[in-house]
Formats: C-alpha cells, sequence, structure tokens
C-alpha cells in the first residue's frame, strides 16, 4: 500500500490535534442541545468515531450509508442510499458527518433529503474540503482541512475501496488509477 501513496498530507498526530479541536468547539456549540451525529458511511466511519470520543456533551449517533464514487476516481453523480437512518430526526440537532467534500454532489443531495425530515437545526462538519472541485454550494458549519485536487486516500477514505486503513491521509499516485 505504502508504494502507491505520492505524499502523506495529515499524519496521525495533526489529525488528532485538528479533531481535538473540532471536538471542543463542538461540544461548546451543542451545551444543553440533543446532539444527534449522522456519520456518512462508509468513509466517514473513522473521523466519526475518532470525533464522538471528543465531544464532553451527550451525543447519539446514527448512520446512512450512500454511495456515489463506486470502484471510479469520478463522481458518477448519482446518489444512491444503501442505508437509510435507524430513527426519526425530527426536532433533534443534526450534526452530518463527512470525511471529505469534493464536487459537493453526495452533501448536495443529503441535505435536501434531511431537512425534509424536519430536523430543529442541520449542520454539517467534514474533515476534508477540496474547495476546487466543488460543483454546488454546500453550507460548511465544522472543517478540519482544505486540500488540494488530488485524489486522496487513508483514514477511511478509499480507492475502489482499498486504503480505508492507512492511519493517515494521503494522496495517491496517479499511476494507480491512470492504467
Ligand atoms: O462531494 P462528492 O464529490 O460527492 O464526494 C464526497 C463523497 O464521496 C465519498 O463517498 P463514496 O461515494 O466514495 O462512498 P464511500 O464513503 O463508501 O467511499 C466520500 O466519502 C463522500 O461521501
Ligand atoms: O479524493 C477522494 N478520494 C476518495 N474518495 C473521494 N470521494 C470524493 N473525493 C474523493
Ligand atoms: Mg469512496
Amino acid at each position: 500500500m505504502e508504494k502507491d501513496i505520492e505524499e502523506v498530507l495529515f499524519t496521525p498526530a495533526q489529525l488528532d490535534e485538528k479533531i481535538t479541536e473540532l471536538g471542543h468547539q463542538i461540544t461548546k456549540d451543542y451545551q444543553g442541545k440533543d446532539l444527534l451525529m449522522i456519520g456518512v458511511l462508509k468513509g466517514a466511519n473513522v473521523f466519526m468515531s475518532d470525533l464522538m470520543r471528543k465531544i464532553e456533551t451527550s451525543v447519539k449517533i446514527d448512520f446512512m450509508a450512500v454511495s456515489s464514487y463506486g470502484l471510479s476516481t469520478q463522481s458518477s453523480g448519482v446518489v444512491r442510499i444503501i442505508k437509510d437512518l435507524d430513527y426519526s430526526i425530527e426536532g433533534k440537532d443534526v450534526l452530518v458527518v463527512e470525511d471529505i467534500i469534493d464536487t459537493g454532489l453526495t452533501l448536495h443531495y443529503l441535505y435536501d433529503n434531511l431537512l425534509s425530515r424536519k430536523p430543529s437545526s442541520l449542520k454539517i462538519c467534514t474533515l476534508l474540503d477540496k474547495p476546487e472541485r466543488r460543483r454546488v454550494d454546500i453550507p460548511v458549519d465544522y472543517k478540519g482541512f482544505d486540500i488540494p485536487d488530488e485524489f486522496i486516500v487513508g483514514y477511511g477514505i478509499d480507492y475502489a475501496e482499498q486504503y480505508r486503513n492507512l492511519p493517515y491521509v494521503a494522496i495517491l499516485k496517479r499511476e494507480v488509477y491512470e492504467k
């Protein structure tokens, strides 16, 4: 796996430091609220499990599984819901947790879908943001890092379902997917 990596962007220590900061901010902002974190599977699974442990106020979690990239490095533009939430979010303070926002198509679809279920509030937290590639506007409330327009893997994020278990965030070598 290491041989396929062009450059490590964020080490485990840098990720931990940033996620601790995000956790503190979310803890402050959600005091006395009914916080429900919704992790977007599969990519957000690692970030979600680290972030929730940095939050020191009561929190519930749920997950949705969606996919638009499949085995490719290009968004298909069609977001498929593979697993829906277990419970209603009506009246809840919902925080959507994403690993990466790229074109924005996934979150654009999810945001409207979740809003129609009448949460009390709806905010977005993403670890990584690739603003150069955005095709639709997304209101990001909590962000870890901006990243360049490169294909990223690691810390939950895949190429063709591989590399999710790397403990760091890295740029994948082009030769891996341009063959
Ligand atoms: O902003 P966008 O261009 O829509 O891209 C971002 C989305 O793409 C990835 O998911 P993917 O469809 O690869 O599913 P996965 O999380 O199971 O890897 C990633 O986890 C985000 O959910
Ligand atoms: O850079 C990326 N890497 C992996 N999956 C992704 N989904 C959107 N952007 C990316
Ligand atoms: Mg993916």
